[in-house]
């Protein structure tokens, strides 16, 4: 049985000038545990509406999502959300912000203590567990949104954008950290991006969608999240096969690109 089922999933937006946008068309996919997909498409191809609609923020038009057998109809800690923002609270310092979601299900320290300070520990906050968050820069923040995220232990993170913020060499090493507590944890994830390279390193399953309607354009199966695991990430841009796939979904968004300008561009004023 798959972990995460999305069935036939598709949503519509009514407009309150009477018009829609069909922001997905019956999208389907299946994620085992522990698999890690990509999801990339040029702007406005529903990633974030479907990932909202995986979190249970959002009901679907028509489809469904299960998880591990049972339906999901709305947001809960099975499914926990690390956004391109760490959206941290500002009044706690690290290590209240990592323990939040166990401490708001009344567990006491004894019950999550260790398992927080070992997640600090991983994500390297160990020494910044007591600082305020507007101490951080921002990728010690996205820190403290993965370890907060792992800290009420999800069936299924999804992740949208988290590493868009960051500058380039912080975005390296966190792709590097993103890919340990893959392994390390055995989560299944699913985490949008608009870097093709992004996608590419850390989706071991990558997912292109397109636009108007929002649908599943291709999907590939990748060597490279594994081979990046504890390695570095700079080398495993030089393995078999990784060029010659980054160009094809940079020609594929780039045509889709297009396509939408072109039909802006002779759309009626
Ligand atoms: N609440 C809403 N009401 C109306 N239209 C919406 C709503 N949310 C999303 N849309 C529309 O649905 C389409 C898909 O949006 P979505 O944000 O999911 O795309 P995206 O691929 O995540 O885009 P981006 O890469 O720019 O974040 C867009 O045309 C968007 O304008």
């Amino acid at each position: 049985m798959s972990a995460l089922s999305i069935e036939n999933v598709s949503m519509r937006f009514d407009l309150p000038n009477g018009t829609h946008v069909q922001a997905l068309k019956e999208v389907s996919l299946e994620l085992k545990t522990g698999e890690l997909m990509s999801v990339l498409g040029p702007s406005g191809c529903g990633k974030t509406t479907l990932l909202n609609i995986v979190a249970g923020f959002l009901a679907p038009t028509s489809g469904r999502i299960v998880l591990n057998g049972q339906n999901v109809t709305g947001p809960d800690a099975k499914r926990g959300m690390v956004f391109q923002q760490g959206a941290l609270f500002e009044w706690m310092d690290v290590r209240e912000n990592v323990s939040f979601g166990p401490r708001m299900k009344g567990q006491r320290e004894a019950q999550w203590g260790e398992h927080v300070d070992h997640l600090l520990d991983v994500t390297g906050l160990g020494e910044f567990k007591d600082k305020a968050i507007y101490e951080l820069s921002g990728g010690m923040q996205q820190r403290v949104a993965l370890a907060r995220c792992l800290a009420n232990d999800p069936d299924v993170i999804l992740m949208d954008e988290p590493l868009g913020a960051l500058d380039a060499l912080t975005r390296e090493k966190m792709q590097g950290l993103v890919l340990k507590l893959w392994k390390e944890t055995g989560k299944t994830i699913i985490l949008i991006t608009h870097s093709v390279e992004e996608a590419l390193l850390l989706g071991e399953r990558l997912l292109v969608m397109a636009p108007r309607p929002g649908r599943i354009h291709k999907e590939y199966n990748l060597p490279f999240a594994d081979l990046g695991v504890g390695a570095d990430l700079r080398e495993v841009k030089h393995a078999k096969g990784y060029s010659e796939t980054r160009e094809e979904i940079l020609e594929m968004i780039w045509d889709m690109e297009e396509e939408i300008m072109g039909r802006a561009e002779a759309a009626p004023q």
